[in-house]
């Protein structure tokens, strides 16, 4: 049978989720990576998938990527778009996953940015190949590209990258694929490494050599995520500070991508708090080991809850002294319910990249008046603001923040209230 190709001349109309242009062909979105809106492209239409032949014009903003690998690596979509713009579209995603849920009179967002390499957490993909290893992220769907370079990672874990590759590559735990999870921590990077095979005595001297060479406190190895991890090499103790208190974050700990996004998350959280007494109760969803924990207690007293059982451990521990508690709940299983979420004068929630389900069908059954919500995806909160916005609440501010340089990812703060009277105020306050 022969085969039919068509070919178009077509002009980018908007960015889809995953960054890549989107062009209209026969009723149907097509999606052109490394293009941007309003760029006319040149296309070719041939067994059900689009070429792109030639972009024939040039968006005003489009800027030369500023990594070498940007083209094959899969850690950034958008590189090519200059970084007001992008923040503008993320900002124009939340503004419209608002707007479909029925907040449509809406104060100006605060916006802001992290600066390139500011990344404080990496986690990449091993891969032995012939002469050594891969250490890199994925191509979209693919191998890992080696990471050579990295606009977007801190310049200590960057110049760590040389020697690390050159002890994994001598591991013979690393047989084929494996991973590498790097936390950078107040104590130093901690490491969290997965290979296919168990590591040998020989293994475990190299990595202990490493750790001492290199200010490297903690390297743990487990076979796979989700499985028991034991301590390879421990030069000494492991710690890093929330609001003033010193944590030990468990191996791969959940932390946020960089300091700068971590503080303008904070600072949006907490500017976002009703007035509020010592006395009064902050519920806490999702704490991870503490990052909003601790800063929240200098507020009020705050019951901290999170799934994670080596992360609640590490927040409980550091409770001492604090004005906090920490509770282990799984709360998709268990969520809070009406009455233990009315003891809260303010309830704040950072749920998990697929949104916070149940808990918030639960949190919208009590009486709570005020909610902080941190959002890191606007499709998980674009199905949940409906909800929110018939029960009543309304968004007193939002912050948008990327802390995910170049990446289609955005981090939001929303301040929501179904207090009448701090309704009131805050309109009052904007529009006066
Ligand atoms: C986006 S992180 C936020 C962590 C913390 N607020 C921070 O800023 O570091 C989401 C947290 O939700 C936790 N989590 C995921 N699913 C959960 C569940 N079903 N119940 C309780 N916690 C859960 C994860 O372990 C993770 O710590």
């Amino acid at each position: 049978m022969m085969e039919t190709s068509t070919q178009i001349h077509a002009t980018v109309e908007q960015l889809g989720r995953s960054g890549d242009g989107m062009v209209r062909h026969e009723g149907r979105a097509w999606y052109i990576p490394g293009t941007l809106p309003g760029e006319q492209l040149h296309l070719r239409f041939h067994d059900g998938e689009a070429e792109l032949l030639e972009r024939e014009s040039t968006s005003p903003h489009r800027v030369e990527a500023p990594c070498s690998l940007s083209d094959l690596c899969g850690g950034c979509a958008l590189q090519h778009m200059d970084q007001t713009a992008l923040l503008e579209w993320k900002k124009d995603q939340v503004k419209r996953a608002l707007n479909r849920s029925g907040f449509t009179d809406l104060p100006e967002p605060a916006l802001y940015q992290t600066p390139p390499h500011s990344r404080q957490r990496l986690d990449v993909a091993l891969q032995r190949v012939p002469g050594g290893i891969i250490l890199g992220l994925h191509q979209r769907g693919g191998d890992p590209v080696d990471m050579t370079e990295c606009p977007l990672i801190r310049p200590e874990l960057l110049k760590l990258l040389p020697p690390l590759r050159e002890c994994l590559s001598s591991l013979g735990a690393l047989t084929g694929r494996g991973n590498l999870a790097i936390n950078l921590l107040d104590s130093g990077p901690d490491l969290t490494l997965e290979t296919p095979a168990p590591l040998s005595g020989s293994d475990r001297e190299k990595l202990a050599a490493f750790a001492r060479d290199h200010g490297i406190p903690r390297i743990t190895w487990r076979p796979a995520p989700g499985r028991v991890m034991e301590t390879a090499a421990q030069t000494g103790p492991v710690f890093h500070h929330f609001g003033g208190v010193r944590v030990s974050p468990p191996p791969a700990s959940f932390l946020q991508a960089s300091q700068e996004g971590e503080q303008a998350i904070r600072e949006a959280v907490l500017a976002g708090l009703p007035p509020l007494n010592r006395k009064d109760r902050i519920i806490e969803l999702y704490a991870g080991c503490g990052t909003l924990t601790f800063p929240l207690a200098q507020h009020g007293f705050v019951q901290a809850y999170e799934g994670d059982r080596a992360a609640i451990a590490s927040l409980r521990a550091a409770t001492h002294g604090s004005r906090a508690e920490g509770s282990e709940r799984d709360l998709n299983r268990q969520p809070l319910l009406p009455p233990e979420l009315n003891q809260a004068r303010v309830v704040v929630l950072d749920p998990p990249y697929a949104g916070s389900g149940k808990q918030l069908a639960s949190l919208l059954r009590s009486k709570v008046q005020d909610v902080v919500y941190v959002s890191c995806n606007p499709a998980a909160l674009e199905k949940e603001l409906p909800a929110l916005k018939q029960a009543g609440f309304a968004v007193l501010s939002w912050t948008v923040i990327d802390q995910f340089l170049w990446s289609t990812d955005v981090e939001t703060v929303l301040v929501l209230s179904r207090d009448p009277k701090r309704i009131r105020k805050a309109e009052k306050k904007r529009k006066g």
